[in-house]
């Protein structure tokens, strides 16, 4: 069930006309990271694929500057990425990455979010929801090689990873916090948080906004482990090692036990789920709130 709606929207995603444009990146010839039989990097104009066939892994980078921002397009291209990496039987698994130097991913695209007809948000919310249900449920072992700031959605993308390693940086905070811009993270983002750091770390930070700094995003445990920052690559390449060590049958299954009341519990409210969202950002009062906010994030810079 699960999987048929999920390849409901993707196909349907496949489809839109910017989607069918996606091509293989005449890319650089990989792996860029370690290993090497030659096979080439792929991807799309917003996410790099760099296989690395030998050891069965693929770094999966995000490069939508200027902040990653989880735009319509972008979440497209990661969720083809994916599906692709997934189909493949040479990958078991993915290290997902930056390519924006300082940024992980700025969470949501505002701009998604912002000013739109209900039928927008209604389309960017499903696939907002899909990308999560995929990412969380994902056979692969995905790790987050989190190398730069993470807020909101960013962290929540992190959250469905198996394993976060983050660049020890000061700048580098990451948590949900939505409250801050006068929205509420769904129940789902909840859920996630509240199965990686617990229901009363999770009750605290959300209704605070609290962006972790990495050394308290470690106590808290909304990261595995903080390194340097020249060390988070061949950190996340360690730990997968790790990982794909245990046979793959039972640490998948094992990875589904743990999560699939948490994605069931998305699947049966699916649909009102997209109502509640759609209600909410059609709010005047929120619409003012992420505007303001939105004004101040480019009044920054003047
Ligand atoms: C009851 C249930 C209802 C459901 C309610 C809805 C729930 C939805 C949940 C939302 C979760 C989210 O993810 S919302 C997004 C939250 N994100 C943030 O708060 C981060 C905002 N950005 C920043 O703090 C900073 O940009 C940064 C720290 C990430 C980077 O700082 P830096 O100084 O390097 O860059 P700038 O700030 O100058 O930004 C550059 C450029 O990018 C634009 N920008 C930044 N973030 C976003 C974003 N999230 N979406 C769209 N655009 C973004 C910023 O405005 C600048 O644009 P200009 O160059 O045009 O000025």
């Amino acid at each position: 069930m699960a999987l048929a709606v999920g390849m409901r929207v993707l196909t349907r995603a496949l489809l839109r006309p910017w989607a069918r444009g996606l091509r293989v990146a005449p890319g650089r010839t990989g792996p860029a990271a370690g290993g090497g039989d030659g096979m080439r990097c792929f991807g799309s104009p917003r996410v790099l694929v760099e296989p690395d066939p030998a050891a069965g892994v693929a770094v999966v980078k995000m490069r939508n500057p200027p902040v990653n921002s989880l735009s319509l397009e972008f979440l497209t291209e990661l969720l083809i990425s994916l599906e692709k990496l997934e189909n493949d039987k040479t990958f078991h698994g993915i290290i997902l990455t930056s390519d924006c130097p300082g940024i992980f991913s700025a969470g949501l695209d505002l701009t998604e979010m912002c000013g739109r007809k209900p039928e927008h948000y209604v389309e960017y919310w499903k696939a907002v929801q899909e990308t999560w249900l995929r990412f969380y449920l994902s056979n692969l072992v995905v790790i987050a090689a989190i190398n730069g700031v993470s807020p909101a959605g960013g962290c929540l993308l992190s959250l469905t990873c198996d394993y976060r390693v983050l660049a020890n940086n000061p700048k580098y905070t990451i948590g949900l916090n939505e409250t801050l811009l006068g929205i509420v993270a769904p129940f789902w983002f909840k859920d996630t948080m509240v199965n990686t750091i617990g229901h009363r770390a999770t009750e605290r930070a959300l209704q605070l906004g609290l962006l972790f700094p990495p050394a308290e995003a470690l106590r808290v445990g909304v990261v595995d482990q903080v390194v340097p920052e020249d060390q988070v690559q061949s950190t996340a390449r360690s730990v997968m090692a790790q990982w794909l060590a245990i046979p793959d049958h039972a640490r998948q299954l094992t990875k589904t036990l743990m999560r699939k009341p948490t994605a069931d519990r998305l699947l049966t409210e699916r649909d009102a789920d997209i109502q509640t969202f759609v209600r909410f950002i059609c709010r005047d009062s929120v619409q003012k709130s992420l505007h303001a906010y939105l004004e101040k994030l480019k009044q920054k810079k003047g």
